[in-house]
């Protein structure tokens, strides 16, 4: 254990007055140049130790005036970040963008004037409260459901266009859902409409099975997009003799639609994704599903195995976050997709031609596009997409709100067909009135701010939803717990007190903590037990027996204790939960109205309509910049205000300068005294003059030390004190409940591992700003709450890399060398040896080399051999 950062460190003198326990800087490879160094430095007191004695001559109680200088180890050796000297942190006038809404709904519109069914602009309006369209869906729309056609149009209809493939993309939160939906219902109405003394023979029915699937790539959207359908389909249906009163349908001013009533009832919506049981969706697609949403794994797998699923007249084929599914992973799934579609359509065109009936009434084929329309949505479009468009799209029209790239045209090379200029920087847009804030923190204190951030969002909003974006399921799992269980000591049930005299004496907050700490004879009783663990979970579906205590199934969310905010409530969410729990989360919080946060991976971070998400918080910064575009746009949807924060590492403040060139901008950038001191935390502005006079002075104060003068900013220090204190204080309380229960420090190291894991699969154009040789791991330890020096874990690693080695083995050995599942394997070349990793090695959107960061140094020693 590498004691230079395991606890806290009490400073009561002078470095004149140092011994032998002084504190050596740490090696280079934290931060650089502006790393800072502490030269006060005494007594080290391990939390939840006992104080080493040092050589220091001074007592560790009152007296005098240094003593009471007492700073945790969390402030002392980090990285500087200086605000003022940072160009990048000329961020846009938030005033200029702030007042006015990107993604809102355009006054003075209406879905009426965009020519939409009118027994659905009636739904939307009386039953949903939707009246006004946004700007995505006035564009779009109207071509879609075939009433414009686009200019220079070569391939559209017959009836004027919305026959073409089509490319949505607008911000996030402008309602691009709708944009897709609205025209495949207005199509279907039209298509159910049959004259009034028709048979029912002739009516549409579902054998002729699915006109229309929405491909999403997470389960919890496609059961979103699918909610949708189905409040979308709740349109009462007219009473008959209302539609046969001689004016044929109500409201229709077309002549042909005279005399026609119309039957809906055909129009089936469904849900298809893994982690359900395949059996009972067979049976649904055998009964036929007219709308169907899907995640692509699921879906390939009934068309290659469920006979009775028909797609041989599939209208709309959507790709809901189109440049997600064309990612690594996906791609061979939709090709497969992709492929079988099209020989199935070809066989049904060939069968159609010997006559045989395709199910398609003659209106179907009157109102429903000619053929299969694909439509790619997305609020981002990187160059891969553009690919897809070029090799997959039948001359597609693109629709877009916002200025995507610098080459001017790109839609009119979209339209032609080609892929473009690939050379052009894709540029994105995030909503102009989202509050966007990085938060520049040095590793250590990476936990506390974090922590610190959340309360004073409850603060300021009692109720807030947050949601905190983490780079690997363990680590979400990590926190969950660690947020959701520990409490601070003043809710802490009484302990044995046989020496609470002493502790009463020294009125410093951290010493006070400290004596609390070192009183603990047992370090497994308290009140962070397991067995505690059951008594505050507020939703278990399991009635708790002595036997089953040990599998007691975990709550959907858990009370937290150490927020300040009574009733938050923790959730959290990843693609490791089983889907029953996913689903419940899901649900859970979207219609939780009590003040909540969740923690989760980028499983949230693209489509989820979660209502009232108050702020986003990346803790982790995302890997790729159309992520982070995605994940800041759970919030501020629809007009709406919102506000996102990204912790960053000193050592990380070049990606401000990669997200303005990419068109996202931050509107301030500040240090973690903005977020910890309460005294800044209205007032950047008052904190780069603070902290600016701070770091100038810091010279001088230096020389001070070392000559014992009195330090003239004594006042300000004092100041610093307190929200120091504070946060030592908050640092101990989560360090000390990690020591103390077993499971959760296992789930920290575990965090600690595939957050390192996570921190290589930067893509290679940022990884000169996250290489993980910039990160102190012993600094980052702090933020999972270890006081370990990360050698024990890196201990802990090799036993993982060699029981990995052998799995890998074990598996080319009975695969002949060949890939297994449905993940791909990844072949890394170390030191000159080619090591394969398993796509089961790798945490959800965490893909990394587990030994690539077990090789950065982490001290002097390490370094030196
Ligand atoms: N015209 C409208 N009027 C009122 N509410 C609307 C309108 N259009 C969409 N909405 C609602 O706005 C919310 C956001 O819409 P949606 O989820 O489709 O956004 P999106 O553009 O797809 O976002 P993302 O890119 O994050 O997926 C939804 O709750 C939706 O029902």
């Amino acid at each position: 254990m590498a004691d230079n950062d395991d606890g806290l460190v009490l400073n009561f003198a002078p470095q004149s007055q140092m011994g032998m326990a002084a504190k050596q800087p740490d090696s280079d490879i934290n931060g650089g140049d502006g790393a800072k160094r502490t030269t006060k430095t005494t007594t080290t007191v391990k939390n939840g130790g006992t104080p080493s004695s040092s050589s220091s001559s001074q007592p560790t109680g009152g007296g005098s005036k240094h003593q009471k200088h007492v700073i945790s180890s969390l402030f002392t050796r980090n990285p500087e970040f200086l605000e003022s000297t940072q160009e990048y942190i000329k961020t846009k006038d938030k005033s200029d963008s702030l007042g006015v809404s990107s993604n809102a709904v355009i006054d003075g519109s209406s879905f009426g004037g965009l020519q939409l069914d009118p027994d659905l602009v009636a739904h939307l309006a009386n039953k949903l409260e939707i009246v006004k369209p946004t700007s995505i869906q006035t564009q779009a729309i109207p071509y879609m459901i075939g009433c414009t056609s686009v200019a220079g149009n070569s391939g559209g209809s017959s009836s004027g266009g919305g026959d073409r493939d089509v490319f949505i993309q607008a911000e996030t939160g402008s309602g691009k859902t709708l944009t897709y939906l609205l025209p495949i219902l207005h199509r279907l109405m039209k298509a159910s409409m049959v004259p009034s003394d028709s048979d029912r023979e002739t009516w549409p029915s579902r054998d002729v099975g699915s006109l229309a699937i929405i491909l999403t790539p997470i389960r919890e959207l496609a059961q979103q997009t699918y909610d949708t359908i189905q409040k979308l389909m709740h349109i009462p249906q007219p009473k008959q003799e209302d539609q046969e009163d001689g004016e044929g349908k109500i409201g229709s001013s077309n002549e042909g639609e005279k005399n026609m009533v119309v039957r809906k009832h055909w129009v089936v919506p469904g849900l298809v994704i893994g982690g359900d049981k395949k059996q009972s969706e067979k049976a649904r697609l055998r009964k036929g599903i007219t709308i169907l949403a899907c995640t692509p794994g699921r879906l390939l797998d009934h068309l290659q195995s469920t006979q009775s699923f028909v797609v041989d007249n599939l209208r709309w084929l959507v790709l809901d976050e189109a440049d997600r599914l064309m990612e690594l992973g996906f791609e061979k799934t939709l090709k497969s997709i992709l492929q079988i579609l099209d020989q199935k359509a070809a066989a049904a065109a060939a069968a159609a031609g010997k006559n045989k009936s395709m199910k398609m009434t003659p209106r179907m084929r009157e109102c429903l596009p000619k053929k299969r329309q694909i439509v790619l949505c997305s609020a981002t479009l990187p160059d891969n997409v553009k690919k897809l468009a070029d090799e997959s799209l039948n001359n597609p029209v693109l629709f877009k709100a916002v200025v995507t790239t610098e080459t001017p045209g790109l839609e009119s090379q979209i339209e032609g067909g080609g892929a473009g200029d690939s050379s052009a920087v894709t540029k994105y847009s995030t909503p102009s009135q989202l509050e966007q804030t990085c938060i520049v923190t040095p590793a250590k204190l990476r936990l506390v701010t974090l922590v610190t951030l959340i309360k004073n969002v409850f603060t300021k909003t009692p109720d807030a939803k947050i949601l905190v974006f983490l780079s690997n399921c363990d680590a979400v799992d990590y926190y969950y717990h660690l947020i959701g269980m520990a409490q601070s000591l003043e809710n802490e049930a009484p302990q044995d007190d046989d020496d609470d005299d002493e502790s009463d004496v020294d009125e410093n907050p951290v010493t006070k903590l400290v004596n609390q700490l070192t009183k603990k004879k047992n370090p497994t009783k308290g009140s962070f037990d397991k067995s505690k663990r059951s008594s505050i979970a507020t939703t278990s579906t399991k009635t708790k027996t002595k036997n089953d205590e040990e599998e007691e199934e975990d709550p959907v969310c858990l009370p937290s204790k150490i927020l300040e905010s009574e009733s938050a409530k923790v959730y959290r969410l990843h693609g490791s939960l089983p889907q029953k729990r996913r689903t419940e989360v899901f649900r859970q919080f979207s219609k939780t109205n009590e003040p909540s946060i969740l923690f989760t991976t980028d499983v949230s971070a693209r489509g989820l309509d979660l209502p009232n998400v108050t702020c986003i918080v990346q803790f982790d910064p995302p890997t790729e910049v159309s992520d982070y575009v995605h994940r800041v746009g759970r919030t501020a949807r629809l007009g709406r205000v919102g506000a996102a924060y990204m912790l960053l590492l000193p050592s990380e403040t070049e990606y401000i300068r990669l997200l303005k060139d990419k068109g996202v901008e931050p509107t301030g950038v500040v240090s973690m005294e903005h977020v910890l001191d309460p005294s800044h935390n209205n007032d950047s502005s008052s904190l780069s003059a603070k902290k600016k006079k701070k770091v100038l002075s810091n010279r001088q104060k230096k020389k001070n030390a070392w000559l014992g003068n009195v330090d003239e900013n004594e006042n300000e220090d004092d100041e610093d004190q307190v929200w120091q204190n504070k946060a030592a204080e908050l640092q101990t309380i989560f360090e000390r409940y990690v020591i103390q229960n077993k499971e959760t420090s296992t789930l920290a190291k575990k965090a600690f591992m595939s957050s390192i894991r996570a921190y290589a699969t930067h893509i290679s154009s940022e990884r000169h700003i996250f290489h993980i040789k910039k990160v102190h791991l012993g600094h980052l330890a702090k933020a999972f709450a270890l006081r370990e020096a990360p050698s024990q874990l890196v201990a802990t690693n090799k036993k993982y890399v060699q029981k990995q080695k052998a799995m890998n083995k074990k598996t080319t050995d009975s695969k002949g060398g060949g890939g297994g599942g449905n993940g791909k394997n990844v072949t890394k070349k170390q030191g000159g040896k080619k090591r394969v990793m398993r796509a089961s090695d790798i945490s959800e959107f965490a893909v990394g080399n587990v030994a690539d960061w077990s090789n950065a140094p982490r001290s002097k020693k390490h370094k030196k051999n």
